[in-house]
């Protein structure tokens, strides 16, 4: 198990890790998620040797691992594929880091052929990088980094070359390699639809300081705090007091369906709980349609409400049955509103 206490590592004016403590289990598949500069980065180059925190500790199964030099930890870095070298096959690139160790040639053999067959690559050991498609070079890379075994490897953005659809691709490849090899995966990403498929278990950082660590579902169903609910995955947030008797009195907006309670505070409703409503009784909230994406599965409307400062997202199945400018209604069951943050207690 990887144990990080209370990580502090700051660049002149920039605290870009601010006091990180997380905890990663053997095996587990692990995502760094955040905006750009929350210090994703930084905490791997830590966890890799690259970098020095200012305090705190990193401990894997209880041993010291920044007193351990780069090259000593059992840790391994997977860079982008454009770091393979060019003028090398396949089969060499991958064997490079171990013919370095000086292992002896029979058994760089044999773990290369092995790790070739592992990331489906067999038939293009004699190519050169330049013969392949960017999902394969990128498994080129990720066969160069677990030929070695590393009890850690560390991916930073694995799949940020790579288009929409071989993405997907490799995604499934990656969890599958994973699971296979048995390695610990910590994968850094801003994408949080990449972190949500790919991991266990998700971290999310902002301006240094970690946010929120949960599975994906909890993330998505649980945010806590303003910054966690706006970044994984769309959301509606609405400030105001939740009453005791049910409900979530929004000022210059009225009573908006959300459990009981007694606190103020913000509480998020997701786009597909909202649901279209014919004007009257059942309905919520009332504004103007200001924009629809279609997605193919599903639309993705924006309505422009009095007294909101932002339009309400939500999500409907199919080609929306609505255009730009029509006046809507909008309704959503009170158990689909989850608080998210308080911010107070009511008398
Ligand atoms: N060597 C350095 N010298 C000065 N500032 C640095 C250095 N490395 C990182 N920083 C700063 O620390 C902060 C965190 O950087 P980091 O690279 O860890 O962010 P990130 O979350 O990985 O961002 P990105 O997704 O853009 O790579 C940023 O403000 C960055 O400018």
């Amino acid at each position: 198990m990887i144990r990080i206490h209370a990580v502090t590592r700051r660049f002149g004016e920039v605290t870009a890790l601010d006091g990180v403590s997380l905890e990663i289990e053997e095996g587990e598949f692990f995502a760094l998620l955040g905006p750009s500069g929350c210090g994703k980065t930084t905490l791997l180059r830590v966890l890799a040797g690259f970098e020095t925190p200012d305090s705190g500790t990193v401990t894997l199964d209880g041993q010291d691992l920044l007193g351990v030099p780069a090259h000593r930890r059992p840790v391994n870095l997977m860079f982008q594929s454009y770091a393979l070298f060019p003028h090398m096959n396949v089969e060499k690139n991958i064997a490079y880091g171990l013919a370095r160790e000086g292992l002896a040639r029979a058994e760089i053999g044999e773990r290369v052929a092995a790790v070739l067959a592992t990331v489906g690559l067999t038939a293009h050991a004699r190519r050169r990088p330049h013969q392949l498609s960017g999902g394969q070079r990128q498994r080129v890379a990720l066969a160069r980094a677990i030929v070695k075994r590393p009890r850690v490897l560390l991916l930073d953005e694995p799949l940020s070359a790579l288009d929409k659809q071989v993405r997907a691709e490799m995604q499934l490849e990656l969890k599958r390699l994973q699971h296979q090899v048995g390695i610990t995966f910590l994968v850094v990403t801003h994408d949080q639809e990449e972190a949500m498929s790919l991991a266990d278990r998700i971290a999310v950082l902002d301006r240094g300081r970690v946010q929120q660590v949960d599975t994906p579902v909890e993330l998505y169903r649980h945010p806590r705090g303003r910054f966690v609910a706006g970044f994984v995955g769309a959301n509606n947030v609405f400030s105001g007091r939740l009453l005791p008797s049910g409900g979530l009195d929004v000022p210059g907006v009225g009573v908006l369906p959300a459990p009981a309670g007694k606190a103020a505070g913000l509480v998020g409703v997701r786009p597909e709980s909202i649901r279209l409503a014919a004007q009257g009784a059942d309905a919520h909230l009332h504004g103007t349609v200001l924009d629809i994406s279609y997605f193919g599965g599903s639309s993705r409307i924006a309505v422009t409400v009095p007294g909101l400062d932002r339009p309400v997202l939500l999500t409907v199945p199919g080609p929306a049955t609505v255009t730009s400018g029509a006046r809507v209604a909008l309704s959503w069951d009170p158990e689909s509103a989850v608080l998210i943050e308080t911010t107070g207690d009511t008398p």
